[in-house]
């Protein structure tokens, strides 16, 4: 079974791209297109990506603004089936209920508090206190809003699963195996731990793409996984 990893295509062109998407879908479930791609090509990506294999895709747009314009921007890409679309969080609850009810078949999952900001960033946006207080808030009002799915750091997913119960899908970018740079990316977990704190989906973008051998470097983050289940069940 594939591992469940999100592999974030965040390339700089269409070609490269579908390079990577070949390489590491024989490992993983799912590969997600972000706004680099997206703002550039469009549907595009998503019929190349989806040639280049039959995993899940994740569209990862981040929508925030006022609530119609959330349902547009939701139906207009609702037409491409994605299994998963982001939108952040903090555009509230009626922002929320609109993607969802304009994309009903897709999941909706609310961006909680972005992985790459630390607590004296937090504090700068006007967000005291700790990221999982900020995290624990958003993730009830987005659940309350029909988001069926949440994106977190692996350090705030155990709080989250306790405060929204199983069924929710709890989504981790912010994932860095051992020795990995840590780039732009602030509350980082290894794959394993992402894993043992409850995460359904790790997402991992440059450990991957990055790596010499994509593909290769998807099937050992796979391979990690599998063997840290197989000692933990
Ligand atoms: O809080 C968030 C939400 C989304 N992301 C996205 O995940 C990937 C992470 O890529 P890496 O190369 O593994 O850092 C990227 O596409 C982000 O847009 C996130 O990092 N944090």
């Amino acid at each position: 079974m594939a591992a469940p990893i999100a592999v974030a295509i965040d390339a700089p062109d269409i070609e490269t791209a579908a390079r990577w998407a070949s390489a590491v879908a024989p490992h993983v479930s799912t590969l997600k297109v972000g706004l680099e791609l997206y703002l550039r090509y469009g549907p595009e990506v998503i019929a190349t990506m989806r040639g280049a294999s039959r995993v899940s895709l994740f569209l990862d747009l981040k929508l925030h603004d006022i609530p119609a314009t959330v349902a547009g921007a939701a139906r207009a890409v609702a037409r491409l089936k994605p299994g998963i679309l982001t939108v952040h969080a903090a555009g509230g609850t009626d922002m929320i209920r609109a993607a969802v009810e304009a994309a009903p078949d897709t999941r909706i999952a609310a961006v909680t508090v972005l992985t790459s900001l630390d607590e004296q960033a937090l504090e700068a946006v006007g967000m005291r206190g700790p990221a999982s207080d900020a995290a624990r808030r958003l993730a009830a009002l987005s659940v309350a809003a029909g988001a069926r799915a949440l994106v977190c750091s692996p350090h705030e997913v155990a709080s989250l699963r306790a405060e929204v119960g199983p069924d929710i899908t709890m989504i981790t970018p912010g994932v860095r195996p051992a020795g990995s740079a840590k780039g732009d990316q602030a509350r980082v977990a290894t794959p394993e731990e992402a894993l043992a704190a409850g995460a359904d989906l790790l997402v991992i973008g440059r450990p991957i793409t990055g790596a010499a051998d994509p593909g290769a470097a998807a099937a050992s983050i796979a391979a990690a996984l599998r063997r840290a289940e197989a000692t933990t069940a």
